[in-house]
């Protein structure tokens, strides 16, 4: 079934198509619709956090099956500036992808720069990591440079609790992300556009309860979980994912923020995550590790020196499909940007490909043995 929630004259665009529930699992398969398209979830997003996904073109994207990329608005706003983005024509103008595009709202940034920031009711101060100048960041400058970038998804504007935090501080921060997300919302004009708030609570599963409930009787059109793969135990994430998913309507996309490894992937799809992100896959791509379904395959390593075989002969990327580990091996040795762009290239297409794989045994109604098969395998 089809559900497009029109609030008021803005109308929501991120609405949820087939959900499909299979087994005991929460696990779904669903469509995304955007001004950009219509996307199969669940879904890998590559990052591309200054208007580019490091080291590989927008055609590139488009022929691995990237259907959503991100980018960053924290980075945004330093450089080259939103209102520039806005007057090239937006971001997807600017860095010529047609696709879907969802922006960050610079939450995690601000608040991953450590002690150079100070918090209040009214937003954020930090020094630009550019240029050391001071800053400020608030829910309506933060909507503001969005509506600028022309995303088809933003995020509300959070406070991204650090792992480990104290209760009392999680929770004045996580009731202060709420507030926040009001005012994102009600700074957000722009039609066109889908809003989505951001569940905080630390590692903490009362406060995950209350903010989830809390921003969806606020009614976003989307919801991200964010304060999550911050450094915490891999079964504590898991746990606030059992808290908060349930909680979210089930007609809507849920978008578990930069995760992640194959491995957390298929948990968090059980758990009935749509949408993810992650800076993993091209980050270790460029000092030479490539993903594989049996785990990391680190090319640069001497073991691989005559080895004449792909990265994964079962793998259709174009790394793959044309090059040997000996050859990429080279590139890497001999800092050849051709050699980080083919463990890239091989890391988003795995990515992307496995996502894909995901949807179907949903669809087949088989994501259970799907998940067991893979995990039997993956060493992480
Ligand atoms: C890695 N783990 C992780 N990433 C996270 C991000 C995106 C990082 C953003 O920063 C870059 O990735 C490091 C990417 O640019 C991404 O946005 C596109 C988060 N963003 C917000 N607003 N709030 C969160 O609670 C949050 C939690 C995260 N946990
Ligand atoms: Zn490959």
């Amino acid at each position: 079934m089809l559900t497009c929630a029109f609030a008021g004259q803005k109308k929501v665009l991120a609405a949820y198509e087939e959900a499909v529930k299979c087994g005991y699992s929460g696990a779904r398969a669903g469509r995304l619709h955007t001004p950009h398209g219509v996307f199969d979830t669940p879904m890998f997003m590559p990052v591309g956090t200054q208007a580019t996904v490091k080291a590989v073109s927008p055609r590139e994207l488009k022929e691995m099956g990237a259907q959503i990329i991100l980018s960053n608005t924290y980075h945004l706003y330093l450089r080259p500036g939103t209102e520039l983005v806005a007057e090239a024509g937006g971001l997807h103008r600017f860095m010529d992808w047609d696709g879907g595009i969802l922006t960050d709202s610079g939450g995690f940034q601000v608040f991953s720069l450590g002690p150079l920031r100070k918090i209040t009711e009214e937003g954020a101060a930090f020094r630009s990591h550019i240029d050391g100048s001071t800053q400020f960041l608030s829910p309506e400058i933060a909507i503001k440079a969005q509506m600028n970038l022309g995303a088809d998804i933003i995020m509300a504007f959070d406070e991204c609790i650090p792992y480990p935090a104290e209760y009392q501080y999680a929770k004045l921060s996580t009731e202060r992300t709420t507030r926040w997300a009001e005012r994102s919302q009600k700074a957000h004009t722009r039609s066109g556009q889908a809003l989505f708030a951001i569940v905080q609570g630390g590692m903490y599963q009362d406060l995950r309860r209350v903010s989830a409930n809390d921003l969806v009787s606020l009614d976003f059109p989307g919801y991200g979980i964010g304060g999550l793969s911050v450094g915490e135990p891999k079964p504590v994430m898991y746990e606030m994912l059992e808290q908060t998913v349930p909680l979210l309507p089930e007609n809507k996309p849920r978008y578990l923020m930069g995760v992640g490894t194959p491995d957390c992937l298929v948990e968090a799809v059980r758990y009935g995550i749509d949408m993810f992100d992650c800076v993993f896959p091209t980050r270790v791509a460029r000092n030479g590790t490539a993903m594989t379904k049996s785990g990391r395959l680190v090319v640069k390593n001497a073991a691989y020196a005559k080895d004449f075989l792909p990265i994964d002969e079962n793998c259709g990327c174009y790394a793959c499909q044309n090059f040997s580990r000996a050859y990429i091996r080279h590139l890497l040795k001999a800092d050849e940007i051709f050699g980080l762009r083919l463990t890239t290239i091989h890391n988003l297409y795995f990515l992307l490909d496995f996502t894909k794989k995901m949807r179907q045994a949903i669809l087949e109604d088989r994501f259970l043995s799907f998940r067991e098969e893979f995990l039997a395998q993956y060493c992480k």
